[in-house]
C-alpha cells in the first residue's frame, strides 16, 4: 500500500513535539537461512526515521516487507547488520541499542522501551496477575502495589477476575492478548512498540485498547506500531512509515 493511501487512514493530527526519543539511522538487516545452505536473504536497508514524544508512527507496507523485523530490531530481539538505533536514556546521551550489548538492551527494556508482541509467551505456572505486574517488580515497585495496578489494568481490559490467579497458558487467544497488552502498558516507558495489539480482540476490547493508546499519547509516550486493524490505525496513527522504501529486495 502506498504512503498516500496510508496517510488518508491516519486520523490524528500530529501532536509530536520535542527531541526525538528514538532515532533509527541507516539500519540494515538480512537473514541467513541455515536450512537452505546458509543463503542470505536481504530484508531491509537504509532504515531511517525518528520518533518524538506523543507521536504514533505506524509501519506500513505489504506482507513480508519487514515491518515486524524492524520492530524486533528496535526492541533488540533481532541483531542489526549495520546502522544505529538511538534511544533516549535519562538525561544523558542517547544509547545505541544496535551496539548489541545485552546488558544495555535489558536496561533499556526495563527503563525505556515497552513492547507488546503479537503473542504472549506465557511462563508456566506464573499467574496472569504476576505476568502483568512483572515489569513493575523489575523496577522495584512494591509487590502489593504492582499487583493492584496489574489487576486494575486487567479489569479495564475486561478479563474475568476468576482468571487473575491462573497461568495464561490455557487462556483463549483474546484473553492471552489482553494479558500481553496489560503487561506492555503497565509501565510509564517513554517508547512503546506495538505489534498488531488488537488482532485477536473483539470490538469492545479493541475500543478499550484504542483508548489506552490515546491515553499514552496524551502523556507524551512515543509509539511505533503495526496495525492491520484499519479502524484502530485510523484512530491512533499520526504518521505512516512506508517500509517499502527500505526494502532490500528490489523488484525484478
Ligand atoms: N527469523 C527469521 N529468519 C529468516 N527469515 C525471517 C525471519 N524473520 C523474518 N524473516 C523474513 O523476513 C521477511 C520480513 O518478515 P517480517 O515478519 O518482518 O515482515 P512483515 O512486513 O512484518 O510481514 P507481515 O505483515 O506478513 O507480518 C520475510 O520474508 C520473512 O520470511
Amino acid at each position: 500500500m502506498t504512503d498516500t493511501v496510508f496517510s488518508a487512514m491516519t486520523g490524528r493530527d500530529a501532536p509530536a513535539s520535542g527531541e526525538p526519543v528514538l532515532s533509527v539511522e541507516n539500519v540494515k538487516k538480512s537473514f541467513t537461512v541455515h536450512l537452505r545452505g546458509g543463503i542470505t536473504l536481504p530484508v531491509v536497508e537504509n532504515v531511517s526515521f525518528a520518533l518524538s514524544p506523543g507521536e504514533c508512527a505506524v509501519l506500513g507496507g505489504p506482507s513480508g516487507v519487514g515491518k515486524s523485523s524492524i520492530l524486533r530490531m528496535v526492541y533488540g530481539n533481532y541483531a542489526v547488520d549495520g546502522g544505529r538505533i538511538l534511544v533516549a536514556d535519562g538525561d544523558g546521551a542517547p544509547a545505541d541499542l544496535a551496539s548489541g550489548d545485552p546488558r544495555l538492551v535489558m536496561r533499556l527494556r526495563r527503563e525505556s522501551i515497552g513492547y507488546v508482541s503479537q503473542f504472549l509467551r506465557a511462563v508456566p505456572r506464573v499467574p496472569a496477575l504476576d505476568v502483568v505486574a512483572e515489569p513493575l517488580f523489575a523496577r522495584g515497585v512494591d509487590a502489593a502495589e504492582a499487583r493492584e495496578r496489574a489487576g486494575a489494568l486487567l479489569a479495564r481490559l475486561n478479563l474475568p477476575k476468576a482468571l487473575f490467579d491462573l497461568p495464561p497458558a490455557t487462556f483463549s487467544g483474546g484473553e492471552k492478548q489482553r494479558v500481553n497488552i496489560a503487561r506492555g502498558f503497565i509501565t510509564d516507558h517513554r517508547i512503546l512498540l506495538l505489534d498488531e495489539p488488537t488482532a485477536s480482540l473483539d470490538a469492545a476490547n479493541r475500543d478499550v485498547v484504542a483508548e489506552m493508546i490515546e491515553g499514552k499519547l496524551a502523556r507524551g509516550v512515543a509509539i511505533l506500531g503495526i496495525f492491520h486493524d484499519t479502524e484502530v490505525r485510523a484512530r491512533v496513527a499520526t504518521r505512516v512509515i512506508d517500509v517499502t522504501g527500505f526494502s532490500a529486495r528490489k523488484a525484478a
